[in-house]
């Protein structure tokens, strides 16, 4: 009896011993495993962040697993910020830097960088972002596509923004410039102090309203309509939207693995419903205007006839918001940035009001094409303020084919990612003698007084801005139409700070200016 409890004992503690070293065994297996995971983890991030050292290209230090982006990650700067830092850190032609886990090139040579996009164009036709016809095709605009895709498509478009469309485009301008000075009148009665960049940024959207959606928005009036509201947010300063275009740019395969989509879900909804509601009512009930979503039209036609492939309405919903996307924070910045120059330069106010009161003397006040393009101190002032303060602080190609640097060893292999950082070029004195300072008579013709080969706020070659007329037409419109009726003083320091958040350079603290009528 004794010995049969005995016995049970013993197998029931052998039982628990192994029942524990069993226990013990996984846990060290846990533990292995983790350690391991945590080894191969380690060597691969040091695998990726040796790239530059193995291709024998002077790197700026990554911080892992950021790359050379922690400051964005931590919203101390933003994206084209951040890139502005890594050009003054380093040195020499080309720079080695990581966009995450994503090597790049920065190009610090701003003649090379225009040899990129100019006469070597062949091996850097693309921008290497993301892009998903079939999962995301939103994302497959203009800006995006790659190869010849986008020459199609470019080819397809480039007729929407000629000369002649942008005449057509005049009335629908000054319509809402109109709106924009009567709001602005009483303001300027009281002598307050406006946010100039939240006024011009709802004129701009009421003109894109109206040009390429074909969409009758009250934004000016309005600060809540739907229009501005929702595509505000698609381009705001949220989390989410940020994080979205930074991973376009810096991890395209994260979107396409993750089936995160490029925009915000409700943005693309709300844009699609009113792309196709006013190319179906047109189509079906043979309605035309003139403006964008008619020349869309016009091309979905045509491409039957050409054997072209026709464009789909999701595509044409797809580029009406590229347009909005690229011409509304530009243009805005460049008239609100110009503003805030002016407002800290009395000489130059007073000699661009003076030749915009010759010039709409001589056309009996009316803001005509021709008055625009010929008032030439208008162009040196916004030539200016696109050079310090540029739409797009940096560019940015993918090498589609293997190239030699010229006059150097190295090759540029195929996939590799280039920045070209064009907010460092224009602050760069080696260019532009005296950066900070703010002197449209830089550019006059007769004595030049900057690198032009360093100049190049919409991009150049065969990829460069597509609307680069309508942007400057918008901008030189918006100047003219505030400056005619009233003055402005500044209320803030001359030194501009940027918002953390964001690709683009955007005023940190907004551009506030006291506003009031001119006495003449
Ligand atoms: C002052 C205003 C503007 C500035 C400073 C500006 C600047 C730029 C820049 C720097 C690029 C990249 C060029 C390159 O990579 O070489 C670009 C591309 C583009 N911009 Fe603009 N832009 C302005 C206005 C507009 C407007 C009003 C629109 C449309 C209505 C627009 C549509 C586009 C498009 C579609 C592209 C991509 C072109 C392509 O890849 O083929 N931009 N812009």
């Amino acid at each position: 009896m004794v010995s049969t409890q005995r016995l049970l004992e013993t197998l029931d503690k052998a039982n628990w011993r192994s029942k524990a070293s069993a226990v013990s065994l996984s846990k060290m297996l846990f533990i292995y495993s983790v350690a391991l995971l945590c080894i191969a983890v380690t060597l691969a991030l040091k695998y990726v962040y040796s790239y530059w050292d193995r291709h024998g290209l002077p790197s700026v230090k990554p911080h892992i697993p950021f790359g050379n982006l922690k400051t964005v990650v931590k919203k101390t700067e933003s994206f084209g910020i951040a890139i502005n830092q890594l050009y003054w850190q380093t040195k020499g032609q080309l720079a080695g830097i990581y966009l995450f886990f994503r090597p790049a090139i920065l190009v610090r040579d701003a003649h090379l960088a225009q040899q990129i996009m100019t006469t070597d164009f062949n091996h850097f036709h693309d921008r290497g972002i993301y892009c998903n016809e079939e999962g995301d095709p939103f994302s497959a605009n203009l800006f995006a596509l790659p190869g010849k895709r986008w020459r199609n498509l470019r080819n397809k478009l480039t007729p929407l923004f000629t000369g002649g469309q942008l005449r057509g485009m005049m009335p629908t301008i000054l319509e809402v410039g109109e709106k924009l000075q009567k709001h602005l009148e009483p303001v300027a009665e009281r002598q307050e102090v406006v946010e100039i960049r939240d006024i011009v940024s709802r004129f701009v959207l009421e003109i894109i309203a109206t040009v390429f959606f074909g969409f009758e928005a009250n934004c000016i009036e309005d600060r809540d309509d739907s229009f501005s509201k929702v595509l505000r947010e698609a381009q705001g300063e949220r989390l989410s939207a940020v994080l979205r275009a930074a991973a376009m740019f810096v991890c395209p395969g994260l979107l396409r693995y993750t089936g995160i989509s490029s925009l915000e879900p409700q943005v693309i909804a709300f844009v699609s419903e009113i792309v196709t509601k006013q190319i179906e009512h047109r189509e079906k009930n043979s309605v035309t205007r003139k403006d964008f979503i008619q020349q869309l039209i016009e091309i979905r036609r045509g491409s039957g006839e050409n054997q072209v492939p026709a464009m789909s309405i999701e595509q044409c919903a797809a580029n009406v918001f590229l347009f909005y996307a690229a011409g509304s924070e530009t243009s805005t910045g460049t008239i609100a940035f110009s503003m805030h120059e002016l407002s800290h330069h009395a000489d130059v106010m007073k000699k661009l009001q003076d030749e915009i009161d010759d010039a709409l003397a001589k056309s009996n006040g009316a803001i005509t094409y021709e008055s625009v393009m010929q008032m030439q101190y208008l162009d040196l002032c916004v030539k200016e303020t696109l050079r310090k303060y540029p739409g797009l602080p940096f560019l940015n190609r993918e090498c589609t084919m293997d190239y030699k640097v010229p006059d150097s060893d190295l090759v540029i292999r195929k996939g590799t990612q280039l920045v070209l950082p064009i907010y460092g070029f224009s602050m760069d004195e080696q260019y532009f003698p005296e950066p900070e300072c703010y002197i449209p008579e830089r550019f006059e013709e007769a004595s030049k007084n900057y690198d032009e080969k360093a100049y190049y706020p919409f991009g150049d070659g065969p990829r460069n801005c597509i609307a680069y007329r309508m942007g400057v037409l918008i901008t030189k419109i918006g100047l003219i139409l505030l400056l005619s009726k009233f003055t402005f003083e500044a209320t803030q320091g001359p030194k501009m700070m940027f918002s953390s958040a964001s690709v683009p350079l955007l005023p940190k603290d907004g551009i506030s200016l006291k506003i009031s009528n001119r006495k003449r």
